[in-house]
């Protein structure tokens, strides 16, 4: 074990994660449940000093400049707040991934193999300036058995200050160990300490953009799953229906423009009758178009696309809007500039559908329907701690099961070999 005195930021806290890991892994389901229920009342019946310290976290952050989109996920109010703990509810009726046989077998020798899941132990979650994300983060590793160590933004530790103390408080008062949910400081420093934070941290999950994923590529030293940006793609068939084309391509693009699964991109076959129809539909709709020439010349309004629109993650009502000649043109374009988060196909053709499911290496490939269903809510998966871009350990939204490994447990009867 490394020396805790090079962890000055967040050495306390991860000691306390250690040895509260130690407990919840033991915890039985309906002991956890009653402490994410203690969690949710908790929630809600302190719902006044959450609001109030998330009125200066949000009046700060426009003090700052930031764009209301940012804001907005930023901000709080009665009802989101009893949306956060409904989603801890939700977390209550979902099956305890701990203890489940993935693999079991009685070996010709007689021992009986089994493959149980358990807790990752200590689990840091670094994230956005979304609340949600520390009451969500918290709920699935409490449930998961796991301990958390939350580094949230700077810009929402007012919130998160409130919020953890809730949340832990209802947790002592359950009878879980303090150290179970951990707030680290805001700064900077403090997700280095937490990348090289080797025998304290079983895993790190990075949920941000470009600048967090490259430190933690530079500089983690503890396993990580690396969430990442969202430049969403929806390609438009020959084969489309125009009103579920539309449907599709405004939902992806405007539901809710600041967050990861958003579409950026639109990609069109030539072929396509409507396309001056859904351009209009979405500028109608008040998004600014960047396209290629053809795009260009079925509407008016449409700014010139370059590469940078290809590459960007815009987060606003902005889209690209590239013609392509067919659809392996369209699986081009997205190997060449998607992040591998979410794609999506709106065809009637099955060969095409098959095409691109085939043919897109993404975390999840949404056929007719819309980019903004890559979540963990939306899954089934009651929330989720991030949306996986990478292959391993897992990939899409984490929910219960991801925020477990495994252990061989092997039981003879004197064997020896
Ligand atoms: N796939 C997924 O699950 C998710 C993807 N995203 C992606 O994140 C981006 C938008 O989120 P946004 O809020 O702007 O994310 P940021 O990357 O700006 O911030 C996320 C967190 O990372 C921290 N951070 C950012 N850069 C560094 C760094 N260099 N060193 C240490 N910590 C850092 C921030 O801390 P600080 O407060 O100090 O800025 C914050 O806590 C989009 O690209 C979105 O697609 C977001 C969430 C989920
Ligand atoms: N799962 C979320 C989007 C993922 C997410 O958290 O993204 P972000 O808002 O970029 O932090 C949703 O569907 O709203």
């Amino acid at each position: 074990m490394p020396d805790v005195a090079a962890l000055p930021l967040i050495g306390a806290s991860a000691l306390r994660a250690r040895a509260a890991a130690r407990v919840l892994r033991t915890l039985p389901t309906d002991v956890k449940d009653g402490a994410l229920a203690a969690m949710a009342d908790a929630l809600v019946e302190r719902v006044d000093e959450i609001l109030a310290a998330n009125a200066l976290d949000v009046n700060a952050a426009r003090a700052d400049g930031t764009p209301e989109s940012t804001v907005d996920r930023l901000r709080l109010d009665a009802g989101r707040v009893a949306g956060v703990a409904e989603a801890l509810r939700t977390l209550i009726a979902l099956p305890d991934p701990v203890g489940d046989v993935v693999r079991g077998s009685r070996l010709p020798n007689g021992l009986e193999l089994r493959q149980v899941r358990v807790p990752l132990g200590v689990v840091g979650i670094v994230y956005e300036a979304r609340p949600n994300v520390t009451v969500d983060a918290a709920g699935l590793c409490l449930k998961s058995g796991n301990a958390a160590l939350l580094r949230g933004s700077a810009s929402a530790h007012r919130t998160n200050t409130v919020l953890v103390a809730v949340m832990t408080e209802a947790l002592s008062k359950a009878g879980l160990p303090e150290g179970s949910i951990e707030l680290l400081p805001a700064d900077r420093a403090s997700v280095g300490e937490l990348l090289g934070a080797r025998g304290f941290v079983d895993v790190v999950i990075p949920r941000g953009g470009g600048s967090l994923i490259q430190r933690v590529v530079n500089e983690a030293k503890v396993p990580v799953i690396e969430t990442g940006e969202g430049n969403c793609h929806v390609y438009v068939d020959a084969s489309a229906d125009p009103a579920t084309a539309e449907a599709v391509v405004l939902n992806s693009k405007t539901h809710r423009v600041s967050v990861c699964n958003s579409a950026e991109t639109l990609l069109v076959h030539r072929d396509v009758p409507f396309l001056p129809r859904l351009l209009a539909a979405l500028a109608d709709a008040g998004v600014t178009l960047h396209g290629d020439e053809a795009a260009r010349a079925a509407v008016d309004g449409v700014l010139p696309a370059t590469d940078e629109d290809w590459a960007t993650e815009y987060l606003s009502m902005d889209m690209a809007v590239r013609v392509v000649d067919d659809l392996p043109a369209a699986l081009d374009h997205i190997a060449r500039w998607s992040t591998g988060h979410t794609e999506a196909i709106v065809a009637d053709s099955a060969s095409a559908i098959a095409a691109f499911t085939a043919g897109v290496d993404s975390a999840a490939v949404m056929v007719n329907a819309s980019t903004r269903f890559t979540d963990g809510g939306e899954f089934g998966f009651g929330a989720e701690i991030g949306i996986s871009t990478q292959k391993l350990h897992a990939r899409g939204p984490l929910g219960l099961p991801e925020l477990t490994s495994t252990t061989y447990v092997v039981t003879g009867n004197g064997h020896v070999r």
